[in-house]
């Protein structure tokens, strides 16, 4: 099945970004910093999607959460002077988009991760995308999963909900797609399991850069690619 959107809304972290190393070494960097005990880097794919706040919550060993306004200082600024150090675009991912734009589908980003840090890491690391609309966790706008941001990025689009497909790594993403009325996508090479994104009710599921293109515009013609 093609689904062929008119737009697609893009989760960040974990579904355009491998991001976790550098948001895992700043918020061990700020534990460690105040004395706190580290984890493993995998630990932190279940602790990202949130946003800030809770990613902070899930790191705090239990019983320290007068810890919180401290640790989270201390994540903020250093993860602002390393949010470059290892994340890219996962592979693939600069192609998609490039082919997305070719169909003429419009193009926005919808992250958890504070708003700044989004539109900077958008920025540096794939500069060449026209989107439409870039943004992260607002002051004053619920984050996903609830559906307002998700809502307003369609309108801004100028397309309904139903035209749009959210491609997103968790269960936030899937559960922000449904409440919006948008096609719910997961992709699998981010932070979560199949399970998880189905159990959410993902309505497709893409394990692969080309599964995802395939999922969303329609195969070039049979000799197009020859020419
Ligand atoms: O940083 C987070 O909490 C989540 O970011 P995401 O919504 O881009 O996955």
């Amino acid at each position: 099945m093609t689904l062929s959107p008119r737009a697609v809304i893009f989760d960040l972290d974990g579904t355009l970004l491998d991001s976790l190393h550098d948001i895992g070494a700043a918020l061990n960097h700020a534990l460690s910093t105040h004395g706190l005990p580290l984890h493993p880097l995998p630990a932190y794919r279940h602790f990202v999607g949130e946003g800030v706040q809770v990613l902070v919550s899930r790191a705090l060993p239990p019983g320290r959460e007068e810890m919180h306004a401290s640790v989270l200082a201390t994540y903020r600024a250093f993860y602002a002077e390393h949010m470059f150090d290892h994340t890219r675009p996962f592979p693939g991912i600069p192609e998609v988009l490039a082919r997305l734009e070719a169909e003429g589908v419009k193009l926005a980003v919808l992250s958890n991760k504070p708003d700044a840090a989004t539109r900077k890491l958008v920025a540096a690391l794939l500069p060449q995308v026209p989107f439409v609309a870039v943004y992260g966790e607002r002051a004053g706008v619920p984050r996903k999963p609830d559906p307002t941001a998700a809502l307003a990025v369609a309108a801004e689009l100028g397309v309904a909900p139903g035209e749009c497909a959210f491609i997103g790594d968790t269960a936030v993403d899937v559960e922000t797609a449904r409440a919006s009325g948008m096609y719910a996508v997961g992709v699998t090479w981010g932070f979560r399991d199949v399970d998880e994104l189905e159990s959410h009710g993902a309505q497709v599921i893409a394990r692969t850069s080309e599964e995802l293109l395939r999922a969303l515009v329609p195969a070039p013609r049979a000799g197009a690619a020859s020419s």
